[in-house]
C-alpha cells in the first residue's frame, strides 16, 4: 500500500514511520501523497486516538528532497508546493487524534516542520533538529517560519533559522521546541507509553482540547474565552461526559466511547 511510509497499529494508537532512509527520509513528492492518504485513512477511522510520526530510533528526516526542490523552477511553482505541503501538514495540526513526533538521530527542514505540526514531540538524547533551509538560500516554506515562532518565541526562532544549524534535544527540549528529551534507544518504548496514556483519555475530550488551544492561540484573548467556552458546552452533550464524572463518583474508572 505504501513504500516511503509504514503504518502500525498497537492498539488506539497508530504508528506512521518514515520509510526511505536511503534518502535520510527526505520528504518527497511521493512520501507526501502516500502521507495523504494515509491522514485520510487515519482521520476515518475512529478505533485511532494518536497518531506518532517517527523514522526509527536514529533517524527521523533530512528535509524536503532537495534534488526536486532545485528542479522548481518558476516562483508560482514554488508557491504551489509551499502551499501543498503546507495542506498536508495542517491535516496533522488539526487531526482530530493527539499527534505526536519521535525524534530520533536528526530531524531537519520539512522533516522538523512535520513534527512542529504535531501536538507534541518527543527526542532521544543524541538527537537534533533544526531548519537549515538558508543554506541552501531558500527558507523553510512547509509552516516552519509561523510554527517555530509560535513555540519558542520570535527572536529564538530567527536565531534558529538565521543560522541554519541543528540544535540538540536538550536545547530544543530548554526552548519548548520539544516536550520530553528520554534516553536514546528508549523512543519507541518511552513516546508509545505516552501515546497509549493519551488514547485512553475521552476521545471527544481530545479533539475539543485541541480545537480550543489551535482555534484559540490566533485569537484575542475574548474571543479565545469564547471558543473555549463554546467547545466546553459542545461535550455537554456527550455520553463521555455523563459518563467521565459518574466514573469518579463511583470511584471507578471510566469507560470512554467516544460518544
Ligand atoms: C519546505 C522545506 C524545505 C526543506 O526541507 S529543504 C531541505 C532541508 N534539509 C537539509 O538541508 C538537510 C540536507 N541533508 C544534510 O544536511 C545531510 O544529508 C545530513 C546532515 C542530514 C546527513 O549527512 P550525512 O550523514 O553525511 O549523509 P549524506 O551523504 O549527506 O546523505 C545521505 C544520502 O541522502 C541524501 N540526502 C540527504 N538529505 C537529503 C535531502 N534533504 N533531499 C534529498 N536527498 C538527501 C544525500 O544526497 C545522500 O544521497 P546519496 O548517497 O545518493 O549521495
Amino acid at each position: 500500500m505504501y513504500e516511503t511510509l509504514k503504518l502500525d497499529v498497537d492498539g488506539a494508537v497508530a504508528l506512521v514511520t518514515l520509510n526511505n532512509p536511503s534518502q535520510m527520509n527526505a520528504l518527497s513528492h511521493q512520501m507526501l501523497a502516500e502521507l495523504s492518504k494515509l491522514l485520510d485513512e487515519l482521520e476515518n477511522d475512529n478505533s485511532i486516538g494518536v497518531t506518532v510520526f517517527w523514522g526509527g530510533e536514529r533517524l527521523f528526516g533530512a528535509g524536503a528532497n532537495i534534488k526536486e526542490v532545485s528542479q522548481i523552477e518558476k516562483s508560482y511553482d514554488a508557491f504551489v508546493w509551499s502551499r501543498g505541503i503546507q495542506k498536508v501538514f495542517n491535516r496533522i495540526e488539526n487531526s482530530s487524534k493527539a499527534t505526536m513526533a519521535a525524534i530520533g538521530g536528526i530531524a531537519l527542514g520539512g522533516c522538523l516542520e512535520l513534527a512542529l505540526a504535531c501536538d507534541l514531540r518527543i527526542a532521544s538524547r543524541s538527537a537534533k533538529v533544526g531548519l537549515p533551509e538558508i543554506n541552501l538560500g531558500v527558507l523553510p516554506g512547509a509552516g516552519g517560519t509561523q510554527r517555530l515562532p509560535r513555540l519558542i518565541g520570535a527572536s529564538k526562532a530567527k536565531e534558529m533559522l538565521l543560522i541554519g544549524e541543528p540544535v540538540p534535544a536538550e536545547e530544543a527540549y530548554r526552548l519548548g521546541l520539544v516536550n520530553r528529551v528520554v534516553e536514546d534507544g528508549s523512543l519507541l518504548e518511552e513516546s508509545m507509553k505516552m501515546a497509549k496514556q493519551i488514547a485512553a483519555k475521552a476521545p471527544l475530550a481530545r479533539a475539543m482540547i485541541k480545537s480550543a488551544v489551535n482555534v484559540g492561540i490566533g485569537l484575542d484573548i475574548e474571543k479565545g474565552l469564547e471558543h473555549e467556552a463554546k467547545c466546553f458546552a459542545i461535550l455537554f452533550n456527550t455520553d463521555d461526559l455523563r459518563e467521565g464524572t459518574k466514573a469518579f463518583l463511583e470511584k471507578r474508572a471510566a469507560d470512554f466511547r467516544g460518544r
